[in-house]
Order: structure tokens, then sequence, then C-alpha cells
């Protein structure tokens, strides 16, 4: 699966040029905040791989360094279970560090929240975090998001790394799934 056009995707929320040109100007503006600063770019594995690899390419921050943690609180469902799980720490220590989370989308916020209280209690300079996608459901909990590409309405996404049980993550957009997608 690759391909849009074999009728699992209802709608294209978000088109790759729509997200290319919000990359660009999140980068402009990470590159404004960091300058002359130290900066470790945080990508949360697997959503995350897409806007880490096309927003870091954007950052003109010649020193910017990058690594990845693994957790998961969705397994494969469409619902947060609530618990998060490391499934591959960082291999960076954080003592001192300007730290950017880069996510692909905040829903709930509990996978956020829970990981800049983790990460935080590792002694960083700073944490702040960058995420392509948010719903309204993140409201409801305190993550203080200093970079958000587009605000989405409260419907399950898939694409630009972002699965429905493993699946759609190398689609080059944001949409929706068809209904029969979650009947099958
Ligand atoms: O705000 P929340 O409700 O916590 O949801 C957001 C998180 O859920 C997804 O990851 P998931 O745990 O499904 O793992 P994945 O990145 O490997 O798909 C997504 O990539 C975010 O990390
Ligand atoms: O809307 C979503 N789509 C895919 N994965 C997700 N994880 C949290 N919300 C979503
Ligand atoms: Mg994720």
């Amino acid at each position: 699966m690759g391909s849009a056009d074999n009728g699992d995707i209802q709608s294209v929320l978000l088109s790759e040029a729509q997200i290319a040109s919000r990359l660009d100007e999140m980068a402009a503006q990470i590159d404004a905040d960091y300058a002359g600063k130290d900066l470790l770019l945080v990508g949360v594995l697997k959503g995350a791989v897409m806007v880490m690899a096309d927003l870091s390419r954007r950052i003109q921050h010649s020193e910017a360094a990058m690594d990845w943690m693994a957790v998961s609180s969705y397994g494969s469902g469409t619902k947060s279970s609530g618990v998060v799980r490391i499934l591959k720490d960082l291999d960076a220590d954080l003592t001192g560090r300007n730290v950017l989370i880069v996510e692909d989308i905040i829903d709930s916020g509990l996978t956020l929240s829970w990981l800049i209280s983790n990460l935080r209690s590792r002694g960083p300079a700073s944490v702040e975090v960058a995420a392509l996608l948010r719903k309204p459901t993140a409201a409801k909990v305190e993550v203080d998001v200093r970079y958000i590409g587009f605000d989405i309405p409260n419907e399950f996404v898939v694409g630009f790394g972002l699965d429905y049980a493993e699946k759609f993550r190398t689609l080059p957009f944001v949409g929706t799934l068809a209904p029969h997608v979650y009947s099958s």
C-alpha cells in the first residue's frame, strides 16, 4: 500500500505542498530561536520519522544533533491505551542540552505530557516541543507546545508517519480513512 487511489483514503486533509510550506515556516522559527545555542532534536518513533526528516532538513542550525526515542501508547487501535511504554531510550545524555521534541501528532496529549516530564527529569537546559498536528482533545492536558504545524479536527488521521494498525505511514500527505478500512 502506498497510493491513495485504492479507496482506503476518504479525504486528503493536508497535501504534501501544504505540509512542506508549513515546515519551512516552523524551521525558520526554530532557527531564529536557537541561534547560537545547542540544539538536540528528539524524534519520537515511529510516527515522527517523516516530520523529523523533513523538518530537520529545513533547519539551518549547523550543529543540531538528532536522537530518537520509541514510545508507544496506541497498540493497534485508534484509542490511546493510557499507558506509555519506552520501547527504545535515547542514546544522548540530556544534561545541559536544549531538547526539542519532534512529534507527528498531539491527540490526547498523554504521550507528550509523559515524555516532557520524563525528559525534564534528566537535567536538560530546556525542553520544547515541535509537532506537526494537534487535535482539540489535546487541550484537556497541560502541554506547552512551542511549534505547531496545524490544528486539525477530531478525526483519526493517517499518512506522513501516522498509522492505522501500522499501515498508511508512508503516504506523503495527511488524510482520513474510508469507513470500510475500520470494519475490515
Ligand atoms: O497525544 P496522544 O493521544 O498520546 O497521541 C499521540 C501519539 O500517538 C502516536 O504514537 P503511537 O503511540 O501510536 O506510536 P507510533 O508513533 O509508533 O505510531 C503518535 O505518533 C503520537 O506519538
Ligand atoms: O489520529 C491519529 N492517527 C494516527 N495515530 C494517532 N495517534 C494519535 N492520534 C492519531
Ligand atoms: Mg508516536
